[in-house]
């Protein structure tokens, strides 16, 4: 890219510079210059062979702009190839390095900071990146301008770099300026993300209840902080373009009466002197401008660095994961005085307890009382922050959370149906689920009956979320999807809580069919689920309180 921005640069200046020889032949059309840049011209055509005249010196200047437009355009697709390279390089490790870190981590981000991150600084930083690619194609211009204004006159070039270095030292607290309204519109942009994706949900109650005008205030207040920002961004930069003109054309006029006062220098070669002068501290000028949007991006690029960097650092394989592959839940999982602190004080304290391989549990217990956190930290989402949870006696700390994980089935209170086949949905990418597998998984959830149906059973695409789906059916494609690779521990959050009394019946007729096959946790506040349970378990301040046996444990095949 480099190479053929700087070959497009000396192109153009060799354009430059036969424009002396033009005008030459146009003021003097039958001598042959004797001095100055067009003898210089006039020898290098001889050594080729052709004649100085005008219609070769046209030919000569034409097909050097011709060579010059084909390789800037190939030095512009090689910028565009980069840019957008380094744009999807980006947008790639920030997706990659948010799906695997931490969970704990995952938590800390509104989801808008993360669409903010993808969508907007992503591109933000590829501008930036664009406009530093430009800014160094015109350097290399810059360079060959003031080398060809110094084989016609060395004192033009000085003061070319004088003064364009001048303008550069005048404005640079503009720039700066313009930096500091890029780094609000960044930080504005994201918080109104983030307000937002925190904001939809919530649209239909509020809305329901006539208090939507709840959210504008806080949507209109960072959109104002924006426009603001952005309004001085545009006018800082626009003023490192627009007052520059006036000052450019004065320096020339001034040292234009400089040369023709005191210097005897040919009228041709003044003429591209000018156009040298002009050029060179213009691109300089325009320089700045484009220097303006780098460090505008700079902004943006520093925060998403932040959001790849803390990403990465928190990849759980690297951070969390132990050597041992997990054990295949034969015996139990032990709480060994488990404690767990989101950071505002501890919400489980000193939880103990087994849950036998096989067993059904359900944990009952007030809201808040740690019941999801408990699961979580089964499911190895989270690591306690004190005490240990061992799988058949090993310590989870020392397990491989991918292969403990693939163990698992997890079904949450609200199921997240993709709007794809109910194959896709139940399979979740799993390559080696036959159909076998996956109307095995159905019939187990309960849901076999249903999807035969469908106009094309499995095949049949589903709307977004499942919305073309009753809520138990969406729960029992929650279940079969849960089920499919086979897990040894069923996690199961508050399944039928937003369920009506019949489907809260289909899903507890699939759990029963569960039950004794693999182990199951279940959180949840009915009844049906609680009296289905081996084990209840009664949480409350982040204690155990009560722990309550409705049957002997089932044997498990382990
Ligand atoms: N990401 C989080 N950051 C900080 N505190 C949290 C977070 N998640 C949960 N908590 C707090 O931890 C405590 C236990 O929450 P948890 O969700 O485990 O309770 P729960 O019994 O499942 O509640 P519910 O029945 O309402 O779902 C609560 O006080 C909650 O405010």
């Amino acid at each position: 890219m480099v190479v053929l921005l700087a070959i497009a640069g000396i192109l153009e200046g060799f354009g430059v510079a036969a424009i002396v020889p033009l005008l030459e032949i146009m003021v003097r059309p039958d001598t042959q210059p004797s001095d100055g840049l067009a003898a210089t011209v006039s020898d290098v055509f001889g050594w080729f062979g052709l004649p100085f005249t005008l219609e070769v010196v046209l030919v000569a200047l034409t097909g050097v702009f011709v060579v010059k437009a084909l390789v800037a355009y190939g030095a512009v697709f090689q910028v565009g190839t980069v840019v957008a390279g380094v744009s999807r390089d980006l947008r790639l490790r920030l997706l990659r390095a948010v799906v695997a870190a931490r969970w704990q981590h995952t938590l800390q981000y509104p989801s808008g900071f993360i669409g903010n991150a993808v969508s907007g600084e992503t591109s933000i930083t590829a501008q930036a990146y664009r406009e530093a690619c430009q800014v160094l194609a015109e350097l290399i211009q810059v360079a060959v301008f003031v080398t060809v204004a110094f084989l016609i006159s060395w004192q033009t070039a000085t003061a070319s770099v004088v003064v364009g270095a001048g303008i550069l030292f005048m404005f640079r607290g503009v720039v700066d300026r313009a930096r500091r309204a890029g780094q609000t519109q960044t930080h504005t942009l994201r918080d109104i993300l983030a307000s937002l994706t925190d904001a939809l949900p919530s649209l239909k109650p509020l809305k329901a209840m006539h208090r939507e005008h709840y959210l504008l205030p806080r949507l209109e207040e960072g959109t104002n902080r924006f426009f603001r920002a952005q309004r001085a961004q545009i006018a800082l930069q626009e003023l490192i373009y627009k007052a520059q003109e006036p000052i450019l054309l004065g320096a020339m006029a001034f040292g234009l009466w400089l040369v023709l006062r005191f210097d005897a220098a040919q009228a041709t070669d003044l003429m591209v002197l000018a156009l040298l002068f002009y050029r060179t501290v213009q691109t300089l000028t325009n320089i700045q401008g484009r220097w303006t949007t780098v460090r505008v991006g700079e902004t943006a690029f520093q925060s998403l660095m932040e959001h790849i960097d803390a990403a990465e650092a928190a990849d759980e394989h690297h951070t969390a994961s132990g050597e041992l592959r997990a054990p295949p839940l034969g015996q139990s999982i032990a709480f060994d005085d488990v404690w767990y602190d989101y950071g505002e004080g501890p919400v489980l304290k000193g939880v103990s307890g087994d849950i036998p391989a096989g067993r059904f549990v359900t944990i009952v217990g007030p809201s808040g009382s740690g019941k999801t956190t408990l699961t979580d930290l089964v499911s190895g989402l989270m690591r306690p922050t004190e005490g240990h949870l061992r799988i058949d006696g090993v310590d989870m700390a020392r397990i491989d959370l991918k292969s403990w994980r693939d163990q698992v089935g997890y079904v949450p209170q609200e199921p997240m149906l993709f709007s794809d086949t109910v194959r896709s949905n139940v399979t979740l990418g799993r390559s080696d689920a036959s159909d076998e597998d996956v109307e095995k998984a159905l019939r187990a959830a309960n849901a076999w009956e249903f999807v035969s149906a469908l106009p094309k059973g499995v095949d049949t695409r589903i709307g977004e979320g499942g919305q073309n789906l009753s809520g138990g059916q969406r729960q029992r494609l929650a279940i079969a999807r849960a089920l499919v690779g086979e897990p040894r521990l069923l996690i199961l959050d508050e399944p039928t809580t937003a369920l009506d009394g019949a489907a809260e019946k289909e899903v507890c007729d699939a759990l029963a069919g569960l039950h004794g096959e693999l182990t199951i946790l279940a959180i949840s506040h009915q009844s049906a689920i609680r009296d289905m349970a081996d084990d209840v378990w009664t949480l409350s301040g982040g204690r155990v309180r009560d722990r309550t046996t409705a049957s002997a444990p089932a044997p498990l095949d382990a």
